[in-house]
């Protein structure tokens, strides 16, 4: 089923327009919504989930007038915010235990499939019997996409899931998204542009409350292809081509010389630039700045 979002607006009390006439459409597949901070994910996420009124705007997934037929749509939904509250010392199982009662699954044999199959599914099978509030970052944010699958939702909304993670927790939940995400409907914000790039097979950069560019990875990246252009210099080099070059990224190396990345449809060999191919970052940082 397919989400289909047209001209949604949102202007908080404070005057922030954190939603600005926005139209996206999301087919099958894992999603990546990727932004700055303040950019509008969340403002998004919750505005899907039902969980906030748009000003404008209509959202439809298949069928189902979303902002309409919320009872309808919930039970097709499952959202995991970007946070969520404090969990009660009850181990992992007995949780989802009693969720998926509170969902409605009475049938103890039945409820027994289901909580062990998302237990499976996100990794947590091992360490079932263990409190849920003891539990690392990474596996709260796991329990949390466990939670969600009980009810079998067909949209699935994942808000800076990756936020906090250390690397290797990271990679573990990543890989629990890329298993839901072949068969569901996932979005999934996030500012880490690597997390896009290793997961979602479609993107949108959102900025401003405003969608920039929509595409696959690769196809964005090609886009750029001829572009970009890479120099170490000193940092009182770095300093003067920041006046007077697009640099989008400035990394220092071990020898504390700088790496810049610039933008330019204008050839820069003669500057002592190499051509590079582009990455997601570049196609990131490009369209921030043409904003
Ligand atoms: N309830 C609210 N009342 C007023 N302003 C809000 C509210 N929620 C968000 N905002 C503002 O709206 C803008 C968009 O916020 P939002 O949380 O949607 O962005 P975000 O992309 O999720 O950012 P982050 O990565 O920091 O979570 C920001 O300027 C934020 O300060």
């Amino acid at each position: 089923m397919k989400l289909v979002i047209k001209n949604l607006s949102k202007t908080y009390k404070n005057s922030v327009r954190a939603l600005d006439n926005l139209d996206l459409e999301i087919g099958a597949g894992m999603f990546g919504l990727l932004g700055p901070n303040g950019a509008g994910k969340s403002s998004l996420m919750r505005t899907i989930a039902t969980l906030q009124k748009p000003d404008t705007g209509s959202i439809y997934f298949g069928d189902i007038n979303v902002l309409e037929q919320q009872n309808e749509f919930r039970k097709l939904l499952g959202y995991l915010p970007q946070d969520f509250g404090v969990y009660p010392n009850m181990s992992a199982l007995d949780l989802l235990h009693y969720f998926a009662r509170l969902k409605g699954v009475s049938n103890t044999s039945q409820r027994k499939e289901i909580v062990d199959k998302v237990l499976e599914v996100t990794n947590l099978f091992e360490v079932r019997n263990k409190s849920v509030s003891g539990y690392s970052g990474g596996m709260k944010q796991r329990f949390g996409i466990a939670q969600l699958l009980l009810n079998d939702p067909k949209l699935i909304i994942v808000d800076e899931p990756t936020a906090g993670l250390d690397p290797a927790e990271r990679h573990r939940f990543l890989n629990v998204l890329r298993e839901i995400g072949t068969n569901n409907t996932v979005i999934f914000s996030t500012h880490i542009v690597d997390d896009v790039n290793e997961l979602c097979h479609e993107m949108s950069i959102l900025n401003g409350g405003r969608l920039l560019e929509r595409n696959t990875p690769r196809v964005a990246e090609q886009k750029l292809e001829g572009l970009i252009w890479n120099k170490e210099v000193s940092r009182e080099e770095a300093i003067v081509y920041n006046e007077q070059l697009n640099i989008l990224s400035s990394k220092y190396n071990q020898d504390n010389r700088i790496n810049i990345r610039v933008y330019s449809t204008e050839s820069l060999q003669t500057e002592g630039f190499v051509q590079v191919k582009p990455n997601l970052e570049d196609v990131y940082f490009v369209a921030l700045k043409k904003d």
